[in-house]
């Protein structure tokens, strides 16, 4: 992955388990200036954890950077990958006051929130729950889990730009279940025998690991089908795909009223197949106020050069 856009890597200064309840514990640190502008980072999925290099989309020397993994993945346990894994406290309302406890227990008034992707949409149901939490956004490849969204790249949209990767995702639904995607592999990775959930959770993973950048990244592919990242990847998607995240039809894009006052930069791949440019052109229209950067040469992921350039320029601006 060409991280040249970037800022150097960094190891936090500070880093711990938040007990969130229900028997959850979430794996959180911070980088950076002590004393600077807090952002936090929310990673997308769900269930894909964060990484080292996701501290490097912000200037260390004024940006005190919060990085957290979502609960069942990442270093936050229990993971979505154990045998006895419940996630039915993990929703993104669980989410959303995760957020919140996290932001009051580090003692930070205010934050920007950077999501991309599922923390895309996460972010914006943050801020439109806890507007006055949230200094500035910084959004790329817009998600909002709306049926047609899902559809696309679940149930065969995508397939007509992938058909070979396509063939390997179905391989592992019988034909007579392959019309609801979905819900044929929730049946599967639920399954308790890992002789069941692991290749579906894999064929899973690696159909968007394969998918979200413009040119293929092995890297990526290897990362996200390790047995364990797998399965907590898939299992929590899957979860909150078919819940539609909770959220009525369309109704992130509704909610904008709620945040329009705040600054925000919005950032998206032409190329991306894994959350199409519709749904970042639908919040756009909505929200004009929002600055909208569309990246002519680049897919779904922030790791794709042209994003991250985008994205620090918007982190670097909103630093003053
Ligand atoms: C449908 N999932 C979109 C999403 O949040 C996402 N796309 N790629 C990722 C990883 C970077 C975690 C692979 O997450």
């Amino acid at each position: 992955m060409n991280t040249d856009a970037l800022y150097p890597p960094i190891e936090p200064y500070d880093s711990g388990m938040l007990i969130v309840g229900d028997g959850q514990r979430i794996a959180w640190e911070v980088s950076g200036n002590p004393d600077g502008k807090p952002v936090v980072f929310l990673h997308g999925g769900p269930g894909g954890g964060t990484a080292p290099w996701h501290r490097r989309f912000f200037d260390p020397e004024r940006y005190r950077i919060v990085l957290f993994d979502q609960r069942g993945c990442g270093r936050s346990v229990p993971h979505a990958s154990s045998p006895d894994a419940d996630l039915r406290f993990n929703t993104t309302a669980h989410l959303i006051a995760d957020i919140e406890l996290l932001r009051k227990n580090l003692g930070i008034a205010q934050w920007q929130v950077f999501g991309g992707s599922w923390g895309s949409a996460l972010a914006l149901a943050y801020a439109q729950a806890h507007p006055d939490s949230v200094s500035e956004l910084v959004l790329r490849g817009i998600f909002t889990l709306r049926r047609e969204e899902l559809e696309w790249f679940y149930e065969g949209g995508a397939a007509a730009l992938f058909p070979d990767l396509w063939e390997d995702f179905v391989a592992q639904i019988p034909i007579l279940e392959r019309n609801r995607m979905i819900e044929a592999y929730h049946r599967r990775l639920f399954d308790s025998d890992p002789a069941v959930h692991v290749p579906a959770a894999r064929a899973w993973s690696k159909w968007e690991g394969s998918t979200v950048t413009l040119r293929p990244d092995e890297e990526t592919v290897q990362r996200m089908t390790e047995d364990a990242t797998a399965v907590a990847f898939a299992r929590i998607e899957n979860h909150y795909f078919v819940n539609n995240g909770w959220w009525t039809q369309g109704q992130l894009i509704a909610g904008v009223d709620a945040i329009r006052h705040i600054p925000a930069v919005i950032v998206q791949g032409r190329y991306d197949v894994c959350t199409p440019m519709m749904t970042a052109w639908d919040l756009h229209r909505a929200w004009p106020q929002a600055e909208f950067v569309v990246v002519d040469d680049a897919g779904h992921s922030a790791s794709e050069p042209g994003i991250q350039q985008a994205l620090r320029r918007a982190t670097d601006a909103f630093a003053g």
